[in-house]
């Protein structure tokens, strides 16, 4: 088939890319000629293991990128993978969809019939009352449209996207409903383990794409809570989280406590539900009280801290910048709190992250930055680790050149060791 894709970010590329190797050919609209160049040249944009291999393999051929709008004339059916930041409150902007379908309906005007599927993460309604609207400023009034969502992870964004665990057709036309079966067929059928394909409505593939995050986010904040009522009771909370998740109903994914979750989605999301739920006058308590968890966690694992070393005027290392490993994204990252935390405490902070120490830098310039951990840790009366990546678990005589070997851990990737001061979370 012939699919074109608006936007080549984290999802617009891999989705793209994902296609083209299935055999679709695909064509990505972007405004940002640099990234549009890259794709072209055969590289991606972005760091996702997978990405560069495929679009190396398919540009030029199955694959291209433009800044033109037009190309999508020729396609069969559009998919609208553009930004939806939050607003202040937290409600979310569409500007970017608007001028994104904007744009799209008026390189579609004339043509009788296309297939508009949004694949942006976009509350209850968004499709029908905001995407419409535009296309038909933009001069387009035929459109069938689609919601589609998307559950891939940042970090193993090719290989969730093409084994995810189910695909979700929203639409209110026959039409639509076919034409995402013919382009998820092939990806359908290759998946090892069957992705289960849900059709629905419009408003409903917009709504399960914030369950399905609520749900997780929901799901990481109440082991934090659960882990934190371990820590007062002395209890080892991740011998807890082992024995519960051998209950199916509850599973083993997402019951790892810590510090809490960040990234560029479950922030925003939650936000955006949350705000949307309020405007239709229903107060969401739960997902209100995962972010006020998730909030805390950061400054719980500071008062950790406070109980070993006074700060104030003391060399102190953040371990782990990124929202999670395999990263360089600091969006929503808890290193944020714990480093302005640290700051009000009238500590000096040294901060040392394999891969995203260059954006925290741009964000936080009043940090000291390393190029490892060993030189984080040399001269600190403490070390608070906020990401768990695998390399600060082999930490070991690294700790002895600090001035005070207080070890605070927020994701339980310390080994515990003679010689250091180690408190945890949930331990
Ligand atoms: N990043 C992730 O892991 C996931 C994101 N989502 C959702 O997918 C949507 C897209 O997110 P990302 O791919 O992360 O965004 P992104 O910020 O990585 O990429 C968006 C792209 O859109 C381009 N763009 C902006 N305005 C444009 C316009 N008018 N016309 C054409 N291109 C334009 C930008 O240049 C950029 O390359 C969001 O709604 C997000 O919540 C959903 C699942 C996973
Ligand atoms: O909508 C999105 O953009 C995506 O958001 C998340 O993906 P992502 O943000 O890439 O990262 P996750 O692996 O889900 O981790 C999110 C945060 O939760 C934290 N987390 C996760 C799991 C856990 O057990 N404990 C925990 O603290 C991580 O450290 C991280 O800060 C979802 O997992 C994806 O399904 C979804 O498509």
């Amino acid at each position: 088939m012939n699919v074109s894709i608006v936007g080549s970010g984290y999802v617009g590329t891999t989705v793209a890319a994902c296609f083209a190797d299935l055999g679709h050919s695909v064509v990505n609209v972007d405004v940002d000629e640099d990234i549009v160049d890259t794709i072209n040249d055969g590289r991606a944009p972005i760091h996702e293991p997978g990405l560069e291999e495929r679009i190396a393999e398919h540009a030029g051929d199955q694959l291209r990128a433009t800044t033109d709008y037009d190309a999508v004339r020729e396609t069969d059916v559009t998919f609208l993978a553009l930004p939806t930041p939050s607003e202040e409150d937290g409600r979310i902007d569409t500007s970017i969809m608007q001028a994104g379908a904007e744009s799209l309906g008026e390189a579609l005007a004339g043509k009788d019939d296309h297939v508009v599927v949004v694949k942006s993460t976009v509350v209850p309604g968004t499709t029908e009352d905001v995407v419409a609207p535009a296309l038909e400023r933009g001069g387009f009034d035929g459109a069938t449209l689609a919601m589609n969502p998307e559950f891939l992870r940042m970090g193993t964004a090719v290989e969730d996207f093409l084994h995810p665990d189910k695909v979700v057709y929203g639409a209110t036309d026959e039409a639509a409903y076919d034409v995402l079966h013919d382009v998820y067929e092939p990806l359908v059928d290759a998946a090892d383990g069957d992705p289960a394909v849900v059709e629905t409505g419009l408003r409903e593939a917009e709504m399960i794409k914030y369950a399905n995050n609520g749900f997780l986010a929901a799901k990481v904040s109440l082991i934090n809570d659960i882990g934190n009522i371990c820590k007062e009771f002395g209890v080892d909370a991740y011998k807890v989280a082992d024995a519960i998740a051998h209950d199916d109903r509850i599973s083993g994914q997402f019951l790892r406590s810590g510090v809490g979750w960040g990234g560029s989605c479950f922030p925003k999301d939650t936000a955006a539900i949350i705000s949307a739920a309020k405007d239709e006058g229903y107060d969401p308590a739960v997902l209100e009280a995962a972010v006020e968890v998730n909030d805390r966690q950061p400054e719980r694992l500071l008062s950790l801290l406070d109980d070993h070393v006074d700060v104030d005027g003391e060399r102190v290392a953040v371990l782990g910048l990124s929202f999670k490993p395999g990263t360089d994204d600091i969006r929503g990252t808890r290193a944020i709190p714990v480093i302005d935390g640290l700051h009000d405490r009238g500590a000096d902070v040294v901060a040392y992250d394999p891969v995203a120490t260059e954006k925290m830098a741009e964000k936080r310039p009043d940090v000291e930055y390393t190029d490892s951990a060993r030189a984080a840790l040399d001269g600190a009366s403490g070390a608070v680790f906020v990401t768990d990546w695998d390399e600060f678990a082999a930490l070991d005589e690294e700790f002895d050149a600090m001035a005070e070997p207080v070890v605070v851990d927020g994701r339980r990737i310390v080994e515990r060791r003679d010689g250091i001061t180690y408190d945890g979370l949930t331990w």
